[in-house]
Parts: C-alpha cells; structure tokens; sequence
C-alpha cells in the first residue's frame, strides 16, 4: 500500500496540513497513533474516497484509487474497503446474518459459515443488534466488514467503546482475522497496549505529519520510557492493595514487585509483556 496526500485542514486553533507518504507491504497491519485532531480519521476517510484530498496518490494491493497528477479518483464504491467505526453501525432491521451477508458481493454461502464460524457469531446468525451486547455487536461489525473480501480494513478506534476483557478478546479475533486472510490493515488507536499487540508498524502522527514510525517496541521504549535502565519482563499477576496495585514481574528468574496506578493496572494482566524501567538507578553489587 501507498499513501501519499496531503490536504489542508482546519484545527482547534489554526489550520494545518495533512501531509503524509506512508509505504507498507501489503498484508501488514499497521497503527496511526496520535492526538484527538492530528488528521488519523481524515487518513481513512481519503483511503476509502469519503473526503476529498488535495493532492497525492493512493495505492492498495497493485490498484491506483486515486492519483491526482493522472486525474484517476475512484468513487468510495470502487474502492474495495472495508470500513469499521467504533459506533457499530449495524443495520438495527436486519439480522446478524443479513447485516454480515449485506456487504457481500456474491452470495458465497460457505464463506459467510467460515465468517461465521471464525467471529464466533455461528449461534447469534439470528438475532437482531440491539439484543448484542457491544462486544458482540463489533464483532458484526468487522465480519461485515470482512465478509466484503476488500482490499484494505480500515479501523478508526474499533475497540474503544469497549471493557478491557472484552477488548482483549476483539483484538485475538481481529489477529484471527488478520492470520486468514492476509489483509492490509489500518488501525487507528489511543490504546497503548493495542497498538503494541496488534501491528506490524506504527505510525506517530501529530498536526498532520509523520513523526516517528517504526516497530510498536522501538516507538513505545523511546515515546514512554527513557529511564536509565529498561528491563522486559512477564507479568505474573496485579493484585489490589488499598490505592494502588502491586504487579508482579518476572524478569529472567526473578520476579519484581511494582506499584502501579489503577489506570496502568486497568491495561494489564497476567501474560502481558511488559517494560520496567526506572531513572534512579543506584545499585549496589553482590559477588555471588
Ligand atoms: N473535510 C475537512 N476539511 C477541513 N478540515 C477538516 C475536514 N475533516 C476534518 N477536518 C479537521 O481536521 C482535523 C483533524 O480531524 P480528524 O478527525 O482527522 O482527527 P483525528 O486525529 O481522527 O482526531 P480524533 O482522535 O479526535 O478522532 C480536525 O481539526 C477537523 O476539524
């Protein structure tokens, strides 16, 4: 995939550019992480033709949707996208089935079982949206999405909305997803956490610019973390104590104790893979 545009856009205060030129493989999964109003919503919006771009070239699996030197700007129809909100937006008259099949372009029976089956949503085919909880009803949401067989997936905070367990169980269905079908993968997200587990790449945009791209381990350790030393280790278990959280750490054989606030505990559990770094380093040394 390759997006290059640029468009002007109007800020809080003052207006700026979008300028970006990302290059990815197709069939990555790639994340724009970035401030409310740095232009990630308008990067979807000019991938699918929803907004008009000044200028550039937009390229997804060998086809040209948009060329502004050649004249080429394939209406959103043409462009074979498939787009999740963090809103649903589900067809609240039709069935699990119907809205998942609506999209579809010819009507591949096994496919939509096989859709079905790896969203886990065989045994609510039937039901109507607003009797799913919202996990279920995202869940719809990017089978619809999938079940279009597009070129690109374009996710502008699909997960938000949503409470870390459930969180956690859209992100191994999307990494699910991903596995089967190979598909080119934007995610726009805020959640740290998300961005580290699901992509190949990140994007740091601020004010419509590129800032820093790279491997969500490089970008996280320079962006949160530049303390003196920097340990990774397995996080064992985040248990309550009184105001904060104490969360235990196995790093190589040891296992470390650290206090966490309720909002770093909320993001963690056992399993995660995490950083312990610390700016007063003041050791002392053991002959053992
Ligand atoms: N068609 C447009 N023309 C001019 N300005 C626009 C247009 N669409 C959006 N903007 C402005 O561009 C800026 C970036 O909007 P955008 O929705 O892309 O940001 P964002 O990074 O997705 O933010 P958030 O995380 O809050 O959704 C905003 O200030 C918005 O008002």
């Amino acid at each position: 995939m390759r997006l290059k545009i640029k468009k002007r856009l109007k800020g809080k205060e003052e207006d700026f550019v979008l300028d970006v030129d990302i290059s990815v493989k197709d069939g990555s999964i790639i994340t724009i992480f970035g401030k409310s109003g740095a232009g990630k919503t308008t990067i979807l919006r000019a991938i699918a033709g929803l907004t008009d771009v000044d200028e550039g070239f937009i390229e997804v699996s060998g086809h040209v949707w948009f060329d502004s030197e050649k004249g080429i700007d394939l209406p959103p129809h043409k462009r074979e996208v498939g787009f999740v909100f963090q809103d649903y937006a589900l067809f609240p008259n039709m069935t699990v089935e119907e809205n998942i099949a609506f999209g579809m372009k010819d009507k591949d029976t096994a496919f939509l079982e096989e859709i079905l089956e790896l969203t886990e949503l065989s045994h609510l085919r039937n039901r109507m949206p607003d009797t799913l909880s919202g996990g279920q009803k995202q869940r719809v949401a990017l089978a619809r999405a999938v079940a279009r067989k597009p070129e690109i997936l374009l996710l502008d905070e699909p997960l938000s909305a949503l409470d870390y367990e459930t969180r956690k169980k859209l992100q191994d269905e999307l990494i699910k997803i991903h596995r089967r079908f190979s598909l080119t993968t934007v995610i726009i997200s805020h959640d740290f956490s998300e961005v580290f587990r699901l992509s190949d790449t990140v994007f740091v945009l601020d004010k419509g610019k590129i800032l820093k791209s790279g491997k969500p381990e490089d970008i996280f350790i320079q962006e949160r973390i530049s303390g003196k030393v920097k340990f990774s280790g397995t996080v064992l278990s985040v248990e309550e104590d009184e105001t904060v959280f104490i969360v235990s750490v196995l790093i190589g054989n040891n296992v470390v104790k650290v206090i966490a606030d309720p909002e770093e505990a909320e993001n963690l559990q056992k399993g995660d893979t995490v950083i312990v770094a610390t700016k007063a380093f003041n050791p002392f040394l053991l002959k053992t």
